[in-house]
């Protein structure tokens, strides 16, 4: 299996031509490009690490010629302009991959540009489970990344509009793949493409009919606090759309199809560009928000109560008050069991069947919320990876909702509560860039209030 690995990158990784002949040599056979899809497709898993993690080492840069021209622009400095920029030149091709050439020509076969993003996605899948981080695979996977990167750019990207009337081929694939609010049957799907709604894919010449990402939006007279009133709501379906009915648009489920496409900021794109569509079809639309889940809370609290519990200092998460209500509701005795008891009560979401509980758990689990999702970090950005994605693309944390999601999956996972991420087209770009750079959470009065109502009675 070896010699055969090195025959093939030795046969379908064409050679560097020197930089004099770099415009002037004939592009290698299409076959190359077509053995080398055809062999790596055929290796399990373990052989396209060795074979990716060979590729990346042996077909890289040319180390010592590039270190020798480095040396030569340095020796050039002082000489006049023209020869500094051909030196420069030199060194620039010196520092191409080899196999970026060889990625070059893959993407112009049939099938080639989806192999590659089908790599990437290796390539990730190797990274994430530390099953490598050699930096020439580092190297490989972000050269990669910048290939598709310019592929995949919006100019060459197709916005598709998909209606009751789409091929049913991209109405099952758009079932598929919709991961927020799983499509259950026919009616799910004809209520998320009909009256009052949108959804929109990018396409891409290159992967003819497959959707890359996909946005849902529900048209709206103000912005959603409910999304049972969005997915559940049998609102009639051959209604006609009353225009003076709509004034905002909430973007209640995106996702990428493409795990190979990671971090070509696709999502991002797609939102900004419905934007602009839904704008000239509604130009008086001028609110924009999403309607997001908050992933990860509810375990979140669970993990806090324990900690304080273990430091004895758990009543902090809680006002005196609320933790008298939970020990009558639970008759839990005064002091440590009440943790216990509110954390069995979140864990088996439990708590939603008492009125009482709701009433006196909502202050509380709204403050935890708002803290989880504006104090909690990695990496000093959002720990919440939905309200990262949003911030990043520069909108508001706006606005926090009680009992949003009163599903089984919405209690368990955020205990019923959802954000509103609200897209202030002034304001994306500098708040984008606020927190990309220094870390800057924008959020409303609501939030803030929320979150000092938190630091006060936790003294964190
Ligand atoms: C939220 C999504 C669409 C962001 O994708 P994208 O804009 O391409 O970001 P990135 O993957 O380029 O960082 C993506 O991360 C996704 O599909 N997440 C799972 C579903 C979800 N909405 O959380």
């Amino acid at each position: 299996w070896h010699n055969s690995m090195e025959e093939i990158l030795r046969k379908t990784v064409a050679p560097f031509p020197s930089y004099e002949m770099r415009d002037k040599s004939p592009p290698p056979p299409e076959s190359n490009s077509l053995e080398f899809m055809h062999f790596y497709k055929s290796l399990e898993k373990e052989q396209k690490l060795e074979f990716l993690e060979k590729l990346s080492y042996d077909f890289g840069v040319d180390h010592r010629w590039a270190s020798d021209l480095a040396a030569k622009l340095l020796d050039t400095q002082g000489r006049d302009v023209a020869t500094i920029l051909q030196v420069e030149d030199r060194l620039r091709y010196s520092l191409t991959p080899r196999y970026r050439e060889l990625f070059t020509h893959i993407s112009r076969v049939q099938g080639g540009v989806k192999f590659l993003v089908d790599l990437r996605a290796d390539l990730i899948e190797l990274a994430s489970s530390k099953i490598t981080d050699s930096p020439h695979m580092r190297d490989l996977n972000s050269t990669l990344k910048s290939l598709l990167s310019e592929w995949f750019s919006v100019g060459l990207l197709q916005l598709e509009r998909i209606t009751w009337q789409s091929p049913c081929e991209i109405l099952q694939k758009i079932s598929q793949y919709e991961a927020v609010h799983p499509v259950r049957n026919w009616t799910d799907i004809k209520r998320r493409v009909g009256p009052y709604r949108r959804c929109y894919a990018f396409t891409h010449a290159s992967m003819p009919g497959e959707p890359l990402v996909v946005l849902h939006v529900a048209l709206t007279e103000d912005i959603a606090n409910n999304i049972q009133g969005i997915v559940r709501e049998f609102s009639t379906l051959d209604t006609d759309e009353d225009v003076n009915k709509i004034n905002a648009a909430i973007f209640y489920s995106i996702s990428s199809t493409q795990a190979g496409l990671q971090g070509v900021e696709l999502g991002n794109y797609l939102i900004k560009r419905v934007v602009r569509e839904l704008q000239s079809e509604f130009p008086h639309m001028a609110q924009f928000s999403s309607l997001s889940p908050i992933p990860g809370f509810s375990l979140w609290l669970q993990g806090a109560l324990g900690q304080h519990k273990k430091e004895g200092r758990a009543i902090e998460l809680l006002s005196e008050q609320e933790w008298r209500e939970v020990e009558d509701v639970t008759g839990a005795a005064p002091g440590a069991p009440a943790v216990e008891a509110l954390r069995r009560l979140i864990s088996t979401s439990e708590w939603i069947r008492s009125d009482r509980l709701i009433r006196a758990l909502e202050p509380a689990l709204m403050r935890l919320c708002a803290w989880y999702l504006y104090g909690e970090k990695r990496r000093g950005y959002a720990l919440n990876p939905v309200a990262n994605f949003h911030l990043q693309n520069g909108a508001t944390m706006w606005r926090l909702n009680w009992q949003a999601d009163t599903s089984p999956r919405g209690i368990a996972n955020s205990c019923g509560i959802m954000v509103n991420y609200r897209y202030f087209l002034q304001e994306t770009s500098p708040n984008s860039a606020a927190y990309l750079q220094n870390k800057v959470i924008k959020a409303s009065e609501q939030v803030m209030g929320l979150v000092s109502q938190f630091q006060k009675s936790s003294k964190l």
